[in-house]
């Protein structure tokens, strides 16, 4: 492929959040003030700047933003606490917890502990299980993003084999329940998968979400597949090799600039949607307190 399409996030991200101002807007003159609580535990510098980046994010946006700093040796039940706490706290209406935790605590019982209507980012179980059955409110932010930028791009997914590098339960498992949804035909790969290259070969889409840098060749992309880089790595890296890729694909989301922005715009957009359901006073429906 001579010119693939350089998928711009930062462009679809600015569309997604054109279309929330005038529903901040709205909810603020109807006395709501949309709320995302951040929680980051520790000190991970990359973790900080991506928590600071959302929380700064909100705030142009006209979103509140409840920033949670907690330490590096904050227990299990001291962090369920915190967000049993947020769960009860009405001005808040969307919880971030930052992926990853220390690997003393509980991650997943930290994040199934989140209220499912304030579960913005897909992380309990029931909003996995929402997602896959299609019916949820908030699917994880870095897959929803995936597909807001294949639609903004007008990029068929329907009849599509797509193949997902990656399962982890907020990425690589969500994206392709959500590929699958859409009527893509899905392949998941993982550490113990066998003969990567020749799957990844046969991609019409391939989504890397590996976590390790230029992972993913341009050998293995075939002519005119669609690539969607959703890692991020140290240096501003993304999983797939963008220099060998590139010139294989009709189309291809570069780092930074493309997955990462729009992840940060669908953070707000949910945060927006729990703040308009409560307004509409559908909470109270759906609870997995
Ligand atoms: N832009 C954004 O908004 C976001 C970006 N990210 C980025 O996406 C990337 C992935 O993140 P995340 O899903 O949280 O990472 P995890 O480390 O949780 O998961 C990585 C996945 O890659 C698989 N994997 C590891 N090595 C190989 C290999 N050699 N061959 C095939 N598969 C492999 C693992 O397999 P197994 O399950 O067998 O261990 C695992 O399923 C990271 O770069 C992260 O920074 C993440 C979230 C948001
Ligand atoms: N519960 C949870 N949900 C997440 O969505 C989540 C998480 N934990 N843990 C860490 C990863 C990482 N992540 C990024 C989001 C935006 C950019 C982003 O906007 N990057 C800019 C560059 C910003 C810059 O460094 O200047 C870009 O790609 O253009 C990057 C990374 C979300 N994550």
């Amino acid at each position: 492929m001579e010119n693939p399409i350089i998928l711009d996030g930062r462009k679809v991200a600015q569309d997604v959040k054109d279309r929330l101002k005038p529903r901040v807007e709205y909810l603020k003159k109807k006395g709501i003030h949309p709320c995302l609580a951040t929680i980051l535990v520790g000190n991970n510098p990359s973790s900080a700047t991506y928590v600071r980046m959302k929380g700064n994010a909100c705030e142009r946006l006209g979103i509140r933003s409840k920033r949670i700093h907690l330490p590096e040796e904050t227990s299990t039940e001291e962090l369920l606490h915190v967000i049993h706490e947020l769960n009860e706290d009405h001005s808040v209406h969307g919880i971030l917890l930052q992926h990853p935790v220390p690997a003393h605590i509980d991650e997943r019982a930290a994040f199934e502990a989140i209220h499912i209507d304030k579960d913005v980012d897909g992380v309990t179980s029931i909003g996995f299980g929402q997602t896959a059955f299609q019916f949820g409110r908030y699917p994880s932010c870095t897959p929803a993003a995936i597909i807001q930028i294949l639609d903004y791009y007008q990029l068929p997914i329907e009849g599509k084999y797509a193949v997902v590098v990656g399962r982890s339960p907020i990425l690589g498992k969500p994206v392709s329940m959500m590929l699958l949804n859409r009527n893509a035909t899905v392949t998941t790969c993982h550490s113990k998968t066998k003969n990567l290259p020749e799957i990844v070969r046969q991609a019409d889409m391939v989504v890397a979400a590996v976590g390790k840098p230029n992972f993913i060749k341009g050998e293995w992309i075939k002519d005119g597949a669609v690539v969607l880089d959703a890692g991020y790595n140290e240096g501003n890296i993304g999983d797939a090799d963008y220099e060998t890729c590139r010139p294989r694909s009709s189309a291809i989301t570069p780092v930074p600039g493309g997955v990462g922005p729009v992840t940060i715009s669908m953070l707000l957009k949910h945060t927006v949607d729990a703040a308009e359901a409560k307004l509409a006073g559908q909470t109270r429906h759906v609870s997995n307190a």
